[in-house]
């Protein structure tokens, strides 16, 4: 630990404070600038994108609960019914995807599109297995290829009423079942296959309330003014459980489908890169500590088959075991790694909370924050909590080459989020997004020289969409979507951009 320590903190004394500035570098970038064969895609997932909330015999999901029934937990107080109404419009938006020139698009599949009561006991809906297989048909026949989300967040809501979903056990066999159904009816064509998004994201929202708020299916302590859960405890049963049903599908598809289907498996995991609030070496231990309970939580099983040390002595029996059986199943478990990063932190050292008001959020004994005596670590953006620092994407995939053994990485999202202004021009001259994609496009490049095993990258998002517990007010997109105007797609400045530079 002591010589990572060092290697942790080295990185982080390189970091520098990035200027404000709102001199955007609009330069270009060209394909010639990454190896050959880099694939540059944008994403999207189900809930957030699709809408036909109960059409084609699609059931109901948590989100579809948590959003009717709490419309006060999302800042304008949407939902996802209709959204994109990508379902319906798909066709026209990978015409738009093909404009601009990806190569690839990131999609998730609604479980209860495919299972309406989540098991195969409740019938497999022949309409969802269409929908997906229109879609993937239309994708590759634009030359688009496909990257496919198993679990986006959108849990059937009949697994949670039955056993609380992921807090039980027995969401494992129900998980494979249904990525069963996926490789079989879609893995003759779909070739990149991705089980979770952002474990840490659901477990901490879901189950802790989360720093930007709670996701369904919003559970967490009394204290925290949740109805129902533990902020201390169910938080780590979840992750837990999320790990084990990743292991078993790409065991199964590793096993059954694979050699047949030539295809890739691997999960997206997300974490802010830390950098330590002073040169303390309590706040440089403090920064490795909120990078392990964010990041190492996940990528550490994935890769040693055991949670960070630092987890196991803060959080003792909090902290579920692995059987051999399933650390040998983790770490057999990624034929590549996906990283969502979207902004860097400082993290002080806080002393533990003395058994007030336990949560996984604080397990961590660090304060985060964006500003280091006043001065931001970056540009701001329109997400209060998000700030520009592409340096933390450089060091983050640096880390990831070092400590865990240089896997094979796709940024499986990375972008920034507007204040949606309700002024057309002011919301898709954005100008912003160009200067943030070409800071990280260039420290993606360095992280390439620097050794590092990137293979491709995509932005978050193609639409702007729906953005969870932010609803409509967020947008994201390269594609800019006007609510107030039949739905209707803008390519803005950013998309325009990519297509310039795409095409080189
Ligand atoms: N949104 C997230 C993380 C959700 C936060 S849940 C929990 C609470 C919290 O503060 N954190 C830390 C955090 C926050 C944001 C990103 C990463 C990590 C959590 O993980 N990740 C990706 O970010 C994309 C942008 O998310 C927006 O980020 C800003 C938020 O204000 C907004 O509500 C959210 O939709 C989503 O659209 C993708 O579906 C999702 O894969």
């Amino acid at each position: 630990m002591d010589n990572l320590l060092f290697s942790f903190s080295f990185l982080c004394t390189l970091s520098v404070t990035f200027g404000l500035n709102n001199s955007y570098d609009l330069s270009n970038f060209s394909r010639s600038s990454f190896p050959p064969g880099f694939v540059f895609g944008a994403a999207s997932s189900a809930y957030q994108y699709e809408g036909g909330v109960f059409e084609g015999g699609k059931g109901a999901s948590i989100w579809d609960t948590f959003t009717h029934k709490f419309p006060a937990k999302v800042s304008d107080g949407s939902n996802g019914d209709v959204a994109d109404d990508f379902y319906h419009l798909y066709k026209d938006d990978v015409k738009l995807m093909k404009t601009i020139g990806l190569d690839a698009f990131r999609m998730s599949i609604s479980w209860s599109r495919i299972l309406p009561n989540g098991k195969l006991s409740g019938g497999v809906n022949k309409e969802g297995i269409a929908f997906y297989n229109n879609l993937i048909n239309e994708l590759l026949a634009n030359g688009i290829t496909p990257f496919v989300t198993l679990f986006h967040w959108d849990l059937p809501q009949a697994l949670e009423d039955e056993y609380r979903g992921f807090l039980s056990p027995l969401i494992i066999n129900y998980f494979k079942d249904f990525v069963d159904i996926c490789f079989k009816e879609f893995g003759d064509r779909v070739k990149n296959w991705i089980t979770l998004n952002e474990p840490f994201s659901f477990a901490n929202g879901g189950y802790d309330g989360g720093v930007v708020g709670n996701l369904a299916p919003w559970r967490c302590s009394a204290w925290a003014n949740c109805q129902h859960g533990n902020s201390a405890t169910e938080p780590y049963v979840v992750a837990h459980h999320l790990l084990l049903c990743h292991a078993q599908a790409a065991k199964l598809y590793k096993q059954t489908y694979q050699p047949i289907q030539k295809g890739q498996i691997g999960v997206t995991l997300v974490t802010h890169w830390i950098v330590p609030y002073s040169s303390s070496i309590f706040d440089v231990k403090a920064a490795q500590r909120a990078l392990d309970f964010m990041y190492g939580w996940f990528i550490h099983p994935l890769v040693y088959g055991e949670y960070p040390t630092i987890m196991r002595e803060i959080l003792g029996h909090r902290l579920p075991e692995f059987t051999e059986v399933q650390a040998a199943a983790l770490k057999e478990s990624l034929d590549f790694l996906g990283l969502n990063y979207y902004t860097g932190n400082y993290a002080a050292h806080v002393p533990s909370s003395n058994g007030a008001n336990v949560s996984s959020s604080t397990d961590n004994m660090a304060h985060l924050s964006t500003d280091m005596n006043g001065v931001p670590i970056g540009d701001p953006t329109g997400v209060s909590s998000f700030y520009v620092y592409p340096k933390g994407l450089r060091d983050l995939l640096i880390y990831t080459k070092e400590r865990y053994n240089n896997p094979t990485i796709y940024i499986t999202e990375n972008g920034m989020g507007d204040l949606s202004s309700g002024d057309f021009k002011r919301d898709t001259e954005d100008s912003q997004r160009i200067d943030f994609y070409n800071r990280h496009l260039r420290v993606v490049r360095e992280g390439i020289e620097y050794g590092v095993n990137v293979k491709g990258y995509f932005a978050w998002a193609f639409l702007d969409n729906f953005e969870w517990n932010s609803g409509y007010t967020l947008r994201f997109g390269l594609v800019h979507v006007d609510y107030k105007n039949g739905l209707k797609r803008t390519l803005k400045s950013s998309a325009l951009w990519f297509k310039n530079c795409l095409q080189n």
